[in-house]
């Protein structure tokens, strides 16, 4: 395993890019620390399979340099870097049995055989595939290839990161929950530093100890699960995260105090002077329903969703989303909203304001 370092890393696709837009990576330090499981988490097209590919040694970025415990691998070889990888779609050697593809990468490594019957043994178990193993990989469904090359990736223990690109999306759902649990434990068992890309909330959520939140080719919020709850350091981690995700409301801040549609509410800290744009957020899970405290709502739709209801409300022709437990009598009466205090954030031009 390694740390990983990027260090004043930026790609751009063009030749001679001009400003910051021109870069679908925009200038980034990190180090991801060796053992580590991160998920790196993004709508479509924000620069994650950029980022992981000049991890992998599959793109050369424009600027700054890529270490893996603290030697300088910008420029070398994919094949040098002794990384796994599962893609997004399987790669599996169709003439070969689910037992040697999963002994590739040992037997490429010149393994004894014991040890590679040994690990294909163990990796077989954990994908499900130990009844399969003398069958030929043609034939098989995509699941059943992707599960292979999930067990692939997965088969050497001796590699400095595991890197995976959105790797559930041909896996059915209800094995795709398996996988993410099998991946969670195979990571505690194994402390393999990790990668994994998605798109999905909840597959980062449940997979990684930290993830990594980008938008538009910059990196929002690197935090755990409850980090980017609590605390979304951009409005688009608040917005992205959770179902449905933080309210974003026009404000104006004076001291403890914000103005926002339908009139004034407390908050629980004083702001410095702020200027841009500013927005107070506050997650659907921390608003309630009031017969007489608050601000006036209009309810327009109540959905039941189970383990609680989403109330979709306006608040003077502003959306304004609250999650009300499934036992709370909701009545006609039921016409303003509390905002808790201690819960709310404010933002300027997007970034959330630390108070004095
Ligand atoms: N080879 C390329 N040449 C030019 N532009 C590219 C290339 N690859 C990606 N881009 C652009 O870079 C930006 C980031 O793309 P990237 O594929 O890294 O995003 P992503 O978050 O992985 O998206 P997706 O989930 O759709 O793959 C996008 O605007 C994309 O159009």
């Amino acid at each position: 395993m390694a740390t990983i370092t990027l260090d004043n890393l930026a790609h751009s696709y063009l030749p001679r890019p001009q400003g910051p837009e021109d870069f679908a990576l925009k200038e980034l330090n990190h180090d991801w620390q060796d053992g580590a499981a991160y998920a790196l988490l993004g709508a479509s097209g924000c620069g994650k399979s950029t980022l992981l590919n000049i991890i992998s040694g599959l793109l050369i970025p424009s600027q700054g340099r890529i270490l893996f415990d603290g030697v300088d691998v910008t420029h070398a070889p994919t094949a040098e870097r002794n990384i796994a990888q599962v893609f997004q779609f399987p790669v599996v050697y169709d003439t070969m049995t689910v037992r040697d593809n999963l002994a590739f990468p040992l037997r490429n490594r010149g393994r004894p055989e014991a040890y590679v019957a040994e690990r294909v043994a163990e990796i077989a178990a954990m994908i499900g595939m130990e009844h399969v193993l003398d069958r030929k990989a043609r034939g098989l469904t995509a699941d059943a290839k992707q599960k292979i090359s999930l067990g692939r990736g997965m088969v050497r223990k001796d590699v400095n990161a595991l890197l995976f690109d959105e790797p559930l999306t041909v896996i059915d759902p209800h094995m795709k929950w398996e996988l993410r649990t099998q991946l969670k434990k195979l990571h505690h068992d194994f402390g393999h530093t990790m990668i994994y890309v998605t798109h999905d909330q909840t597959e980062a959520l449940t997979f990684a100890d930290r993830v990594v939140v980008m938008h538009d080719g910059r990196v929002v919020q690197i935090g755990t699960p409850e980090d980017l709850f609590d605390r979304p350091e951009h409005t688009f981690v608040g917005y992205f995260i959770g179902s449905p995700g933080m309210n974003l409301l026009p404000a104006e801040v004076a001291g403890r105090l914000a103005r926002i549609p339908g009139g004034v509410t407390p908050l629980a800290v004083d702001y410095p002077t702020l200027t841009g744009r500013v927005q107070l957020g506050i997650r659907p899970e921390h608003l309630r329903l009031s017969a007489d405290e608050g601000l006036p709502v209009t309810i327009r739709r109540i959905e039941d969703v189970g383990r609680h209801r989403i109330i979709r409300a306006d608040l003077e022709g502003h959306d304004l989303n609250i999650i009300a437990p499934e036992d709370q009598p909701i009545g006609p009466e039921m016409t303003r909203a509390v905002f808790d205090p201690a819960r709310i954030g404010i933002y300027a031009d997007d970034w959330r304001v630390a108070p004095h």
